[in-house]
């Protein structure tokens, strides 16, 4: 049981409404879930970063829950809206980017991380505008060529695609850059992090570490770009069974000569690793053609001809690169606003802002196709700036 300012439990216990601000002047809203009171908000210490406490009503007492994910910045107050597995928050007076956040309490990645931590856990993801798609994990054995094949995709779709740096205990190669390449890190500090939830996942490679930050995949969606991941067989597997949907594809060698050529031709290895490599790459090619992780197998033999096939299956075949769109007009949600919710249609009710000088005082936030969320982003949310009510909610302006 933990302590909390004792006013805090008058307010509750007088104000259960959901989303309701706290008139303490401590920037906190309370959201109720069956006996659970959500108090997110400032912290007691005067700061204003954000924290979270569940009040138990049924036991009358605090609950101090573990909270995952990249926690949003401090903020000068904010409002919330219940939604089914998680609680909406619009921070008020913050960059259009950084204004919408999920807290989720009871999401499957929240019920996953509760089975391992055993206790209460609520987990942050941010919400991002626009239609990122889903990342894209890349297995197959040491030296197949997944490394090259990235790198096409990022030389010719600059804005499209990111790169999730992994985090690695093995050593940096020649030309490898810590933070681009992988971030090289110890053992030791690798181990404590992933103990404290910040992997999505990890695994021994090759006699190493390598492991997904969750921050790897998440710096990628807020720069608005498709997450790239190339991770191990064993790594893909986690993926698949975590709640980060993506699309799996298996790159295989044409032949174990041809891969050890490549492997040798690269000359990035000791001979040592090289066997090792090689031995590990028939299990792995085993796997990653028997098991049910991948979506989709690609043979590189002829690489252009590989690099076309990828293409293809993520669309991009004739995609002829398009001059930029005009910037989509942001907005940034005022200090002044309030909130009610109508099916899957957040409305905003903004009491002063830029919009009023073009009588369009009303935001509207679409909720009904919301996708993903953490770990990652929670993406698909989509802004529209309505005059009022009697519009019938039509001749909107798109803001995603
Ligand atoms: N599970 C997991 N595997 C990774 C990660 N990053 C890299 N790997 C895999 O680790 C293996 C070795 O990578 P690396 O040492 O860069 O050698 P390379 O495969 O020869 O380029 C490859 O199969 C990578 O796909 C990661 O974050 N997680
Ligand atoms: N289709 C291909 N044919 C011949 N060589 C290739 C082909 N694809 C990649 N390579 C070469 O094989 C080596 C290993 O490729 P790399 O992308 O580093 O593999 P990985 O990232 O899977 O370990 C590199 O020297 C690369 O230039």
């Amino acid at each position: 049981m933990g302590e909390a300012p004792a006013f805090l439990v008058d307010d509750l216990q007088n104000e259960p409404l959901n989303g309701f601000e706290l008139k303490n002047g401590t920037c906190k809203t309370t959201t109720t879930i069956g006996d659970k009171t959500y108090v997110i908000g400032g912290a007691d210490d005067g700061t204003l970063s954000i924290e979270v406490q569940i009040f138990d009503r049924s036991r009358g007492e605090w609950v101090h829950p573990t909270v995952h994910g990249i926690k949003p910045l401090s903020c000068k107050g904010h409002s919330a809206v219940l939604l089914k597995d998680r609680i909406l928050i619009l921070k008020k007076g913050s960059k259009p980017d950084d204004q919408i956040w999920f807290l989720e309490f009871d999401t499957q990645y929240v019920r996953q991380l509760q089975n391992n931590f055993g206790n209460a856990v609520v987990v942050w993801s941010k919400g991002v505008t626009g239609n990122a798609e889903k990342p894209i994990v890349i297995s197959g054995p040491s030296g197949v060529g997944k490394g090259t094949l990235i790198s096409m995709l990022m030389k010719e779709f600059p804005s499209m695609f990111g790169f999730s740096v992994s985090h690695t205990t093995r050593a940096p190669r020649n030309m490898e850059k810590d933070g681009v390449h992988y971030h090289f890190t110890e053992k030791s500090v690798m181990e404590k992090e992933i103990k404290d939830g910040k992997f999505l996942e990890f695994a021994s490679v090759h006699g190493n570490l390598y492991g997904t930050s969750v921050e790897a995949v998440e710096v990628v969606a807020d720069a608005g770009k498709r997450c790239i991941l190339d991770i191990d067989v064993q790594g893909a597997r986690s993926v698949r069974a975590s709640s980060l949907e993506a699309i799996f594809i298996f790159i295989c060698p044409p032949s174990m000569e041809d891969l050890e050529k490549r492997l040798r031709g690269r000359g990035t290895e000791t001979e040592e690793q090289v066997l090792k490599r090689l031995r590990n790459a028939e299990a792995e090619i085993e796997q990653g053609n028997s098991s049910k992780i991948f979506d989709f197998i690609l043979y590189n033999d002829n690489l252009e001809e590989c690099y076309e096939k990828l293409k293809k299956l993520l669309g991009l075949d004739g995609f002829v690169t398009a001059s930029p769109k005009s910037a989509p007009r942001e907005i940034i949600l005022p200090m002044n606003h309030s909130l009610s919710k109508i099916d899957d249609k957040i409305i905003i009710n903004c009491m002063s802002s830029e919009l009023e000088k073009e009588s369009k005082n009303l935001i509207m936030l679409d909720v009904s196709s919301l996708k993903g969320g953490a770990p990652g982003r929670t993406r698909r949310l989509d802004f529209q700036a309505v005059s009022s009510f009697s519009d019938g909610l039509t001749g909107m302006d798109q803001f995603s």
